[in-house]
């Protein structure tokens, strides 16, 4: 792709830095919303190892990902995306209600 009036290069490097700021706020956020997750999931993982609850619940699982790819659709993001990112994220969420688990049991 190019163009017959392109910026000149100061323009260009404005430009992408404002871009950058906004992505670099959008980051911090994604950071802070990740964090709050894992704070409630390492509750649910406390509570779940106290009463023998199994650490992974497959049919919540499903009905999380259903809804995700929905939201994603009104979102106009893509919903396999969307999909992997959740799976990707509940692994993780899996894996610390296991080590929990363990260290309760010892
Ligand atoms: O809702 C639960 O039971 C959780 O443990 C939380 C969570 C999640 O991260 O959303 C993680 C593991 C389960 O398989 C389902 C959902």
């Amino acid at each position: 792709m190019s163009s017959d009036n392109r910026p000149d290069e100061q323009e260009l490097k404005d430009q992408l830095t404002s871009f950058r700021e906004s992505i670099d706020n959008i980051d911090a956020a994604l950071v802070y919303m990740l964090a709050e997750r894992f704070k409630i999931t390492q509750k649910v993982g406390e509570y779940k190892a106290k009463y023998d609850l199994p650490p992974a619940d497959k049919d919540r699982e499903q009905r999380q990902i259903e809804r995700l790819r929905r939201l994603a659709e009104d979102a106009n993001l893509d919903p396999d995306f969307s999909e992997k990112f959740l799976n990707f994220i509940i692994k993780e969420v899996i894996r610390h209600h296991e080590q929990i688990r363990e260290a309760e049991g010892e």
